[in-house]
């Protein structure tokens, strides 16, 4: 029976976490952590009868509705709980670059982390691996081409070049020059994915795939100009590689989250989901070039590949912004410009530890609220 522990069991990842746990057998859940979303989180509780508990900040009337269960508090009590619970795997599915925090504690307790949070990679790039190896635990990626790529890379030569696909966002068909008088309501409306908040948005912009591909180069250890992306709209084609004699292997599947959530817990083995037995012919397989007017963010991030303090950066400002849109103070327009503004005012340094990449987030963040406030409407 593996022992497992989920931060963030309340969001998008979590709650699909936790439906792949239901289906599995010998996996279960000794420790939970949740935000602020304490009446999904008391269900979760009633449900999975984790031994321990996190939240962001106390609740007394959770506490009595669970006297087994041990509880602690705050970003310092999610940490603890990872120290106490000492899981064989640890689910990383909280958003932001809080991330990282809860992804050092828990490569020092958990033999495995299955990391569906890219912030960790893009934040801690060579700390995170290299305490992983330290420590001699795994990272299996969850981020679903990251997962694809990890498969791909598996029982067979090194590729010369990868790729990852991007569904190309909500906005994907929205006229270019009408793009500020976007709607969150736009924003959210995925095409593809359902997803946290955050995601979706940085999908429209392509911060997200501006994450990923950084997420790849430290990942799998490839260079920027031989990690590719193209949009692929159904999202079926997750990643590829390709070979020195021309062969290209493609990973195709459902745009399920599920699956590689299940792969990053059965890794090396693979569950039978059977609701999810797919057919080649289920799918329209097509690529298409990236547009980089549409998408600049992108671009951007192809720029910074490699300078830890300007991927802190972007990550940063681009949580800074996003949440400034979501809130309706900003155009979706000024979510790009605010990163870009933001990254010209960070030096090029890379932190030597967690500190140091703390300090380059703070600084960043108030660099990016006083770009917010040069744009707020
Ligand atoms: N959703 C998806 O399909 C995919 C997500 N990812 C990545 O997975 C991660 C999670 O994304 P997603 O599930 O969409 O996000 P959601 O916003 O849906 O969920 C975020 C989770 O993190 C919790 N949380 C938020 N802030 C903190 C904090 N400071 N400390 C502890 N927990 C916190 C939330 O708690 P609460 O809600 O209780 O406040 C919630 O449980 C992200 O890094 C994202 O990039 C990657 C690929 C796909
Ligand atoms: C499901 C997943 O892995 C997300 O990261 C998804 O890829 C976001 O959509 P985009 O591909 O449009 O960024
Ligand atoms: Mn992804």
């Amino acid at each position: 029976m593996k022992k497992i522990a989920i931060v963030g069991s309340t969001g998008s990842i979590g709650t699909q976490t936790l439906e792949v746990i239901r289906k599995l057998d010998n996996f279960r859940v000794v420790a939970m952590a949740c935000g602020h979303n304490f009446s999904l989180f008391e269900r979760q509780l009633h449900e999975f009868s984790p031994e321990y508990a996190a939240m962001l900040e106390p609740n007394r009337e959770l506490e009595v509705n669970f006297p087994s269960v041990k509880f602690f508090y705050g970003a310092e009590g999610i940490e603890e709980m990872l120290e106490i619970a000492k899981p064989d795997y640890t689910v990383l599915a909280a958003s932001g670059a809080i991330g990282l925090r809860y992804s050092l504690k828990a490569i020092e307790h958990s033999k495995r982390l299955c990391l569906a949070n890219k912030e960790s990679i893009v934040c801690g790039g060579k700390l995170l691996l290299e305490k992983a190896k330290r420590y001699s635990a795994e990272i299996i990626p969850v981020d679903s081409e990251h997962s694809a790529l990890f498969q791909l890379l598996r029982g067979d030569v090194r590729p010369e070049k990868i790729f990852i696909t991007a569904s190309g966002g909500a906005l994907r068909d929205y006229p270019l020059d009408r793009i500020n008088e976007v709607t969150l309501k736009d924003v959210l409306n995925h095409p593809v994915w359902s997803m946290g908040v955050r995601i979706t948005v940085d999908s429209a912009t392509m911060v997200n795939k501006g994450l990923e591909i950084i997420e790849a180069h430290y990942l799998f250890s490839y260079d920027e100009k031989d990690i590719l992306t193209y949009v692929c709209k159904n999202s079926a084609i997750h990643a590829g590689v390709i070979y020195s004699d021309g062969t290209i292997k493609l990973h195709i599947g459902k745009p399920d989250m599920r699956i590689p959530i299940a792969y990053s817990l059965t890794y090396p083995q693979r569950a039978a989901l059977k609701d999810f037995t797919a057919s080649p012919l289920d799918y329209s397989l097509s690529l298409e070039e990236i547009d980089y007017r549409r998408y600049p963010a992108l671009k951007l991030a192809r720029e910074i590949i490699g300078i830890p303090s300007k991927q802190i950066a972007f990550n940063a400002a681009d949580e800074i912004a996003v949440k400034n849109f979501v809130e309706g103070r900003i155009s979706f327009g000024s979510i790009y410009r605010i990163i870009e503004k933001t990254i010209e005012r960070i030096e090029p340094i890379s932190p030597k530890d967690f500190e140091e990449v703390q300090a380059i987030d703070v600084l960043a963040r108030k660099i990016a609220q006083e770009e917010v406030r040069k744009c707020s409407r």
